[in-house]
């Protein structure tokens, strides 16, 4: 049987969910489906669909970052779930590459913890320019005195916002609760209705470089049996078809693409924003993986050596309690790559944490940079500077 082919009916946006541990990003996700299959513009895809893997349910917690689309009147949504344990924060970032916006939720019970601010952080420099509240588990506040308590974290996650330039008095704050909306409560499912209708019209369509080569930062790889391996990932720019020609720089191979697909529908063309899976032929499933560049031949050149400006993390703020000298070896979050690298402080020499400084890097491996890239730094598991590139060296 032939599986139906993807109609672009709508405009497409990619969005996810984000935010500290257990503050209920799944639920919230498949209470997104399970309302929007209701009305007709969705599959719904329950909570253990999304956390499938045995780790994850034995955990209880996400690991993995998972994907699942729907339709609300206006638009077609790719939405990313994404982890929120400390230890996964590597694949959180690799979600929020791929973003237009990001629904940050947060348990009206807990308020702002660690991850909470950290994915802020993190958003903003991997280029995730809107963001919308959940104010989520607003059924286990009750309406008397918890309410006030409720405002209180409201006005928290506002000001955090606000400190990272989200403009957080503008910023949509939607009290919902995924669980309940779950369950098919009416004043909880209203709730989710709210918070898409806050996406739609908060989170604005993006420019797409359409007319630019074609560039997609892989996300993940697999094998079809038979037919090749898969990359997957959102096409940051240009367009790919069926038949073209294409590079993989990390991989330092070229090829040709016999399939292209999104969500299991096949595509003959896919476009800037797109979430897709393209078919390489011949190329070894090993050869390629995370952090690697599919682009039109030639199109982008790699390189190893640049300058930043960079600002270092406070303790306060989960970074280091010591200065960062010349010689430092972390690793730098570039798209959905991670690879380490050289710091060289040239005279400045020093940076305390809370200083922003200017660097150069040489990094493990080339890839392709531009001006104006943003990148996070961390070591040891934990986040502890924020980039973005001001020069390249070739
Ligand atoms: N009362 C209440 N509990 C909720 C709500 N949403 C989620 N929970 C509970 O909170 C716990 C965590 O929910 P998850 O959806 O797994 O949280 P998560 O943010 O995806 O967690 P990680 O992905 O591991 O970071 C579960 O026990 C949920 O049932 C809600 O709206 N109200
Ligand atoms: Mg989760």
């Amino acid at each position: 049987m032939s599986k139906t082919a993807y109609v672009r009916t709508k405009p497409h946006l990619n969005i996810g969910t984000m935010g500290h541990v257990d503050h209920g990003k799944t639920t919230l996700t498949a209470a997104i489906t399970k309302v929007l299959s209701e009305r007709g513009t969705g599959t719904f895809v329950p909570f253990e669909r999304i956390d499938r893997a045995p780790e994850e349910a034995q955990r209880g917690i996400t690991i993995n970052i998972a994907h699942v689309e729907y339709e609300t009147d206006t638009r077609h949504y790719a939405h990313v779930d994404m982890p929120g344990h400390a230890d996964y924060v590597k694949n959180m970032v690799t979600g929020a590459a791929q973003l237009d916006g990001a629904i940050l939720v947060v348990s009206a019970l807990d308020g702002i913890m660690p991850q909470t601010a950290e994915h802020v952080l993190l958003a903003r420099q991997v280029g995730v320019d809107h963001i919308v509240v959940a104010l989520n588990k607003a059924d286990a506040v009750d309406d008397g005195e918890d309410a006030e308590l409720t405002d209180l974290v409201e006005l928290e996650v506002r000001d955090l916002l606000s400190a990272h330039g989200y403009g957080g008095d503008c910023v949509p704050v939607v009290r919902v609760s995924g669980l309940k909306a779950l369950e098919g409560d009416p004043r909880w499912t209203a709730s989710i209705e709210a918070l898409l209708d806050a996406v739609d019209t908060y989170v604005p369509m993006p420019e797409r470089y359409l007319d630019a080569p074609f560039l997609l930062p892989v996300e993940n790889t697999f094998t079809i049996t038979g037919r090749g391996t898969v990359v997957t990932g959102a096409v940051e720019r240009g367009s790919v078809k069926v038949g073209d020609r294409v590079e993989v720089l990390g991989a330092d191979t070229e090829t040709v693409v016999t399939g292209l697909e999104t969500f299991g529908k096949p595509m003959d063309s896919a476009q800037a924003g797109d979430n897709v899976a393209l078919l390489l032929r011949g190329v070894p499933r090993d050869a390629v993986r995370r952090g690697h560049i599919v682009a039109a031949p030639g199109s982008a050149t790699p390189s190893r050596r640049f300058s930043a400006q960079v600002y270092v993390l406070s303790a306060g703020e989960g970074g280091r309690s010591t200065p960062v000298t010349t010689g430092y070896r972390p690793q730098f979050y570039i798209r959905t790559a991670d690879v380490v690298g050289d710091v060289d402080l040239g005279e400045t020499a020093v940076a305390r944490p809370g200083d922003t400084v200017t660097m150069t890097v040489e990094l493990g491996r080339e890839l392709p940079l531009e001006p104006g890239l943003g990148f996070a730094i961390r070591e040891g598991g934990r986040t502890v500077g924020a980039g973005t590139v001001t020069e390249v060296f070739s």
